[in-house]
């Protein structure tokens, strides 16, 4: 039989169909979007899982804002009702989850200041214990903004909204020691993030005062004690203490260029109730409960490591104390118009203790008698000791911390049994025995 000049059109595309080269065509797509999602997602090394993690949170963070009723809440959150002996500020809370952006969010709430809180609840550590706080905040009237700092169109129109006077910027990638695995966090919070919120603090009218955390790491291989704000900072030991060096010379550029007031504070080793659980003293606790070893490093020809030990509310009173005495940014519209205060300041607490007394007094105050590991410090970013002279926000601050180690521990413990393990006959001693008063308890 001949064949057919033409095909019917149907015949044609099934015939088409049954060709070698769509098929092909098909399957080199298919291919492809195999390929990409593969590269996309798949964890084929330490860094690439770390970009894809970053890459997920800050993806995560456009998802739930705008709109009258949000933009209600946060003007409603964000709103000054002070008392007549206090003239209130209204602060914008990055970190706000975080554990000294909640205490701190706590504080400026009690004594009649606006308090908006932004937080991107990342995984760093359990995030439950971040929405726990979120619960407390909420609570106290202040309303948590799930978004990231590097969010620039978030950030703009929460000034947008709400003309901050001030900015508490405490979100950050912190631990010293996990600067070693996920290194490209730290540049993307430290570094990144703080960029972008400077941008938009530069950019909004009126430009707020911003203050910020840095860190006790930045004074790295100095040998001189205690460490004073003019020492130098040039010699960090980890990429953690790196990142809140180039924060200290970000901040003087956008003082320089645009006129921000800018206040940095250098926290040393801040501990209590609420606490981080990557710190020390905090897995100490929970591996001590649960009769697991601890490792407690000792520096060479076994000598002491020790820290600065600074308990929360001394920390919270250091951080309200640089809020009130900033002065105003100079600029307008993105342009410098005028010198503008730029400050930093050690917040510790004068006296260094030893690690293993760390270890003693939560032995004392968790009756456990502690599986300890003695090795030497590794070399992954810790320094041996610090110690702050704190003369300059003694005298500019008024900053005077008044909990020793032992207080502020035992506040701590008792935080953690009531939090982690309600019925342990420990936690219910310690509900009726007194820990003393915590910012939330
Ligand atoms: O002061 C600061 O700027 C820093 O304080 C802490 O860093 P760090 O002092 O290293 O606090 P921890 O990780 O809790 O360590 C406390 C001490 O315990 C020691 N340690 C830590 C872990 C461990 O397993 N064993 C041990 O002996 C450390 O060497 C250190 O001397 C925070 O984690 C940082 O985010 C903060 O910026």
């Amino acid at each position: 039989m001949d064949k057919a000049p033409f095909h019917h059109q149907r015949l044609q595309n099934r015939s088409l169909f049954r060709s070698p080269l769509p098929k092909l065509v098909l399957w080199s797509i298919l291919f492809i979007v195999i390929l990409f999602l593969f590269f996309h997602f798949s964890p084929t090394s330490q860094s690439s899982s770390s970009s894809s993690r970053i890459d997920r949170r800050s993806l995560r963070t456009s998802a739930a804002w705008g709109g009258a009723a949000w933009e209600k809440r946060v003007r409603s959150s964000a709103r000054i009702r002070s008392s007549h002996n206090h003239h209130g500020i209204s602060v914008l809370v990055t970190g706000a989850a975080g554990f000294v952006g909640s205490h701190c969010s706590i504080a400026l709430k009690r004594r009649g200041d606006g308090v908006l809180g932004l937080d991107n609840f990342n995984d760093y550590y359990e995030p439950s214990l971040k929405r726990a706080r979120q619960a407390m905040l909420e609570r106290a009237g202040i309303f948590i903004v799930d978004g990231d700092v590097n969010d620039a169109h978030l950030l703009r129109k929460l000034f947008d909204v709400v003309p901050f006077t001030h900015v508490l910027h405490l979100a950050a990638q912190a631990g010293v020691r996990y600067a070693m695995k996920n290194p490209s966090s730290y540049v993307h919070s430290n570094v990144a993030g703080l960029v972008s919120l400077f941008e938009a603090a530069k950019s909004a009218t009126p430009q707020p005062a911003v203050v910020w955390a840095s860190s006790s790491s930045v004074y790295g291989l100095n040998k001189k004690v205690p460490f004073s704000e003019v020492d130098r900072t040039d010699r960090p030991a980890s990429l953690y203490a790196a990142t809140k060096k180039a924060g200290e010379e970000i901040a003087h550029v956008y003082n320089h260029i645009y006129g921000l007031s800018i206040t940095g504070l250098r926290f040393f080793t801040v501990y209590g109730p609420w606490g981080r659980p990557d710190m020390a003293y905090f897995f100490f606790t929970r591996d001590m409960l649960r009769g697991k070893s601890i490792s407690v490093f000792e520096g060479p020809d076994h000598s002491t490591v020790a820290r600065d030990f600074t308990y929360i509310d001394d920390i919270v009173s250091g951080c309200l104390g640089a809020l009130d005495t900033t002065e105003k940014s100079t600029g307008t519209g993105g342009k410098k118009r005028g010198s503008a205060q730029l400050r930093v300041f050690n917040l510790g607490n004068t006296s260094p203790l030893p690690v293993s007394q760390l270890v003693g007094i939560l032995e004392r105050l968790l009756k456990v008698k502690a599986d300890k590991k003695i090795i030497k410090m590794p070399r992954n970013g810790d320094v041996q000791y610090t110690h702050a002279n704190i003369s300059h926000a003694q005298a500019q601050l008024g900053y005077q911390p008044t909990t020793d180690l032992e207080t502020g521990l035992k506040k701590f413990v008792k935080w953690y049994l009531q939090y982690y393990d309600p019925s342990s006959s420990l936690s219910k001693k310690g509900r009726s025995g007194g820990g003393g008063s915590s910012s939330f308890l």
